[in-house]
């Protein structure tokens, strides 16, 4: 999730281009080239959200002249030679772990999956199967909960998306549109193309992707699209040559991890890995059976007012503990303790390397760290992993080697080997 939603891109108004791409036999349909060519000075700016008035949201008769219904075509499989968007299903053939749709926006970050690694790899399998169980919440809907205690740094799920769609989308600059006419003309588009996208699913699959939440249904949104807006995560496929462009994000939807509520405290971590197509959660720290999982839907190292903002438009009101009791502390906290942890370390570092014990004022400011950060509920964190092998480190200088050894103890074991070989303990 992060997470973020969908954004959508600005283009100037294009010539509209009727494609006949020469066809190959094997694969999913593709839509014809109109307008999906994205200038790469493109604006990018959020859709609406909340509830946009009905007289806004009116098109002008005019509309069907600016919109043009998808067309698609056959493409072979392999292809990546192209540069509008395109369906495809992803892997391909299905290894047993499922399939996911895909809206690709052009041919690079299709290759960038394809090509990579190991691909099509096989899912990876947590410790125990359902691991993660989805259950009613009151004021929530549905939230996902663990079903055993959990290590952390454990897997605890990972599945193919049901749907991978780009997090923008072009729109005409139409003369005499408002700015919110624009947006719904956009959206409009994007919603035929994501029935398509749909369409491609199994019976089963359409149904559970319909049965999730979605809180888009006021601004304008298509069903599909405010069902994405409000559950994908943000993925980038981008590479090293145009890292920040956003025409490499996508967002993609599961159906458990749509079931993830947001939390300012987070107690899990999301990747996704291109050679296996999944999305994968893990533990950011022990988890007790019954817990529910939460991922944080927006930036948590800023202050409450800011974490507000941000998730607005997911239509979420935070209620953590971090949100409630909320002061000038934590809010300074939240914006420093990331170079505070790194402070401590490298003033501890330098104590070391000189043969000396940590600083006793250093050695305190670590431990209230630890404190304050636990408080916050920021124990999942990896600044905290760096403070707790400081830490460590320091008992282990001041001839405490079992107080040192209780603090490495907690770290998860990925985290140790790196940090216990960087600081040579
Ligand atoms: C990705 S879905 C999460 C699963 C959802 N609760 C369900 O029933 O399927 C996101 C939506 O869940 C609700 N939600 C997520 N986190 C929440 C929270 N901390 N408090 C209240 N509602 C929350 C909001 O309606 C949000 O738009």
């Amino acid at each position: 999730m992060k997470r973020g939603f969908l954004l959508r891109a600005q283009e100037k108004k294009q010539k509209k281009i009727s494609s006949t791409n020469a066809v190959k036999k094997g694969s999913g349909p593709d839509i014809s080239e109109q307008d999906r060519k994205v200038p790469p000075n493109a604006i990018i700016t959020p859709l609406s959200f909340g509830v946009v008035a009905e007289a806004e949201k009116t098109l002008p008769e005019d509309y069907k002249q600016f919109y043009s219904e998808p067309k698609y075509q056959e493409m072979h499989q392999d292809t990546v030679d192209f540069d509008h968007l395109m369906f495809t299903t992803i892997p391909q053939p299905e290894d047993g772990d499922g399939y996911s749709e895909w809206l690709v926006q052009d041919g690079k970050t299709k290759a960038k999956v394809v090509r990579a690694p190991g691909y099509p790899a096989r899912i990876p399998k947590p410790r125990l199967v359902n691991m993660a169980i989805v259950k009613e919440v009151p004021d929530m809907g549905f939230g996902l909960f663990t079903s055993c205690d959990i290590m952390r740094g454990e897997l605890i799920f990972a599945e193919r998306p049901l749907l991978v769609s780009p997090r923008g989308f072009p729109t005409l600059d139409v003369p005499g549109y408002t700015q919110e006419q624009q947006r719904q003309l956009s959206m409009l588009q994007f919603e035929a193309h994501l029935k398509i996208a749909l369409g491609r699913m199994s019976a089963s699959k359409q149904k559970a992707f319909m049965a999730l939440a979605n809180n888009h249904t006021e601004d304008g949104s298509g069903p599909i699209l405010g069902i994405i807006r409000t559950n994908g995560y943000m993925i980038d496929l981008g590479d090293d040559d145009d890292p920040d462009s956003v025409f490499n994000h996508y967002s993609a939807m599961g159906e458990l991890a749509s079931r993830i509520n947001h939390s300012c405290q987070p107690n899990i971590k999301q990747e996704f890995d291109c050679a296996s197509f999944s999305l994968q959660f893990y533990a950011n720290r022990d988890l007790k059976a019954g817990e529910q999982l939460f991922y944080s839907y927006c930036y948590i190292n800023t202050g409450v007012a800011e974490r507000r903002a941000e998730l607005a438009p997911h239509g979420v009101v935070c209620k953590c503990s971090s949100c409630v009791n909320a002061t000038p502390a934590s809010d300074k906290l939240r914006l420093t303790y990331i170079q505070e942890s790194s402070k401590l370390h490298q003033l501890a570092l330098a104590n070391w390397k000189q043969g000396q014990k940590t600083d006793p004022k250093v050695f305190a400011a670590m431990l209230k760290l630890e404190r304050d950060m636990i408080n916050e509920g920021l124990h999942g964190e990896d600044p905290f992993y760096t403070l707790l092998v400081t830490i460590a480190g320091s008992y282990k200088f001041a001839g405490r080697p079992t107080m040192g050894d209780n603090y490495l103890k907690r770290c998860p074991a990925k985290v140790q080997g790196h940090l216990i070989h960087s600081l040579c303990l």
